[in-house]
């Protein structure tokens, strides 16, 4: 492990950072600046404040709805709980979200919802109390709503917290028919899919297994092979980084070789078992005292020990003008939001170091959220053909589907794998792998076409801004603003 001073270089925000590679891609585009403009924007960010009585006494709780574009509605984004949610953070996540849906084709608009709370610091009836209260604020402003704003998981939340959303909505708008596709990532007994909580480290998965098709890809990264015997370094084994790297280690004989938490870090250069880690984080509350590998103290230097593949899978930023020069990995894939800032991303480049952007790495959360919402929608059961005669029921299902998005006037289909996995009679968890696959397929097919083919393109971010704003910009020019 190696240690220098830090620089002493102005360290864009967040969401600086997302409008500075957003800048570096509208440059290259032949856009009218006025739209350039309106498409960088946030529409709007809403503020709630709220009081909840909690152990004798009323706490008031900060939470946002930022609502990045609304090209097309719904807007969809998560909805984070953490102690440092402000008013930045949630607009650069919304305007993440914009591009994202664009990049893999949700027809969704961007939005993000937080919450300022640590939420290890109450008991479950209070969270219930408190994401109750909150929900109420944001339905009575439509901020939650089946064709308008449709909330999903992010950190700190969870099926539980999604669960009690659309319980809430539910409760007030009685009449509402598709009351359960108010919010995706619910619990599968409350109307979610089967999928859905994998899904953000399942796409981080097949999004690598897409890059290791990708020859001259991965020589611009000095990689060759498969992922069978690469070594990674996941940080955070949440929601996103558990799945990713359960996946990569159990079924595609890649080594996990650190991991890095909130408290501390552990390293086994042999591999680390990752249930039994997640097992002892559950039972413990973080990785100290970890008896099966060496544990460090200080989790964040371990981002700089040599690796294949690095996976930031907790907060925004953690790679900076501060560790870039020291980061020793030949593949970053971005499974978080931004965990890459605007002037780590240049000194990775020059290092010759590739980096997978977030727009595109972590775009499974919201592809399953799609086929979840969908299937709300059409109130319908995606699963196993029983008998023959379901093949023309089958069939009427699909015809309804693509009846349903068609109807949304965005150009948008349902992917040729999802059709004939249903039609196929394949059970929903089929269903959703192979369209979540079909998706991270294509979208990193033309995210790789693009920046292959212009030679001023410098990097997969900018290809994925450049390809994501495109299908934007089109949106406004076919509807008008
Ligand atoms: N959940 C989704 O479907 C989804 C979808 C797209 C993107 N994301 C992004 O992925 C990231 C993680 O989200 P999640 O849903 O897995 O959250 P999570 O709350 O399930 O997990 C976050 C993990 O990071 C750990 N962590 C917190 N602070 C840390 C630190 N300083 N160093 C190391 N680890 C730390 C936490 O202990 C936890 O285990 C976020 O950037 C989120 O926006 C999530």
């Amino acid at each position: 492990m190696t240690t220098s001073p830090s620089p002493q270089v102005p360290e864009p925000g967040f969401r600086q950072s997302v409008d500075m590679m957003f800048n570096h891609a509208v440059a290259l585009m032949d856009l009218p600046s006025g739209l350039k403009e309106k498409i960088r924007v946030c529409n709007a960010t809403y503020t709630v404040r709220f009081g909840v009585r909690l152990r004798g006494q009323i706490q008031t709780f900060t939470g946002y709805r930022a609502i990045h574009s609304e090209h097309t509605e719904p807007v969809k984004g998560g909805i984070r709980y953490a102690m440092g949610v402000h008013q930045d953070e949630v607009e650069a996540l919304a305007a993440l979200m914009t591009y994202k849906c664009a990049l893999v084709e949700a027809p969704f608009g961007g939005s993000k919802g937080g919450l300022r709370i640590d939420p290890r610091q109450y008991e479950e009836h209070e969270l219930e109390a408190i994401t109750r209260r909150f929900a109420y604020e944001l339905i009575k402003r439509d901020l939650i709503h089946p064709s308008q704003n449709v909330p999903a998981p992010d950190m700190g939340t969870g099926e539980r917290e999604m669960a009690w959303i659309a319980d809430q909505y539910a409760r007030i708008q009685t009449t509402d028919i598709n009351a359960r596709a108010c919010v995706t990532g619910k619990p599968l007994n409350a109307g979610g899919i089967q999928g859905r909580v994998e899904a953000t480290g399942r796409g981080v998965q097949y999004a690598l297994r897409e890059f290791f098709r990708h020859p001259d890809d991965m020589a611009e990264a000095g990689l060759t092979g498969t992922l069978d015997g690469k070594r990674i370094i996941v940080q955070g084994l949440g929601n996103v980084g558990y799945h990713a790297a359960k996946f990569l280690s159990e079924e595609d004989g890649a080594r996990i070789v650190a991991v890095i938490e909130h408290d501390g870090g552990v390293i086994d250069p042999s591999g680390i078992d990752i249930e039994s880690l997640r097992l002892w984080i559950a039972e413990h509350g973080g990785v100290r005292d970890y008896p099966h590998a060496q544990v460090v103290p200080d989790g964040a230097v371990l981002l700089e020990e040599p690796c294949d593949i690095l996976v930031p899978a907790a907060l925004e930023g953690v790679i900076n003008l501060e560790n870039a020069e020291r980061i020793r990995a030949k593949l970053v894939i971005e499974a978080a939001n931004g965990p890459v800032t605007a002037g780590a991303d240049e000194v990775l480049r020059r290092r010759g170091i590739l980096v997978i952007p977030d727009l595109y790495a972590n775009a499974g959360g919201v592809t399953v959220s799609y086929f979840e919402w969908v299937k709300n929608l059409g109130h319908i059961r995606f699963g196993r053909m029983q008998r023959r005669q379901e093949e023309a029921r089958h069939q009427l299902v699909v015809d309804e589907l693509e009846r349903i998005v068609s109807s949304m006037g965005n150009g948008m289909t349902l992917s040729e794998g999802f059709k004939t996995q249903y039609l196929r009679g394949a059970g929903e968890l089929e269903l959703v792998r192979s369209g979540l696959d079909d998706t991270m397929r294509t979208a990193y097919q033309s995210m790789s076409a693009l920046w292959r083919r212009r030679a001023d393109v410098p990097d997969l971010r900018t290809a994925a801004y450049i390809v994501a704003i495109g299908r934007v910009a089109e949106s406004y020019r076919a509807k008008g603003l």
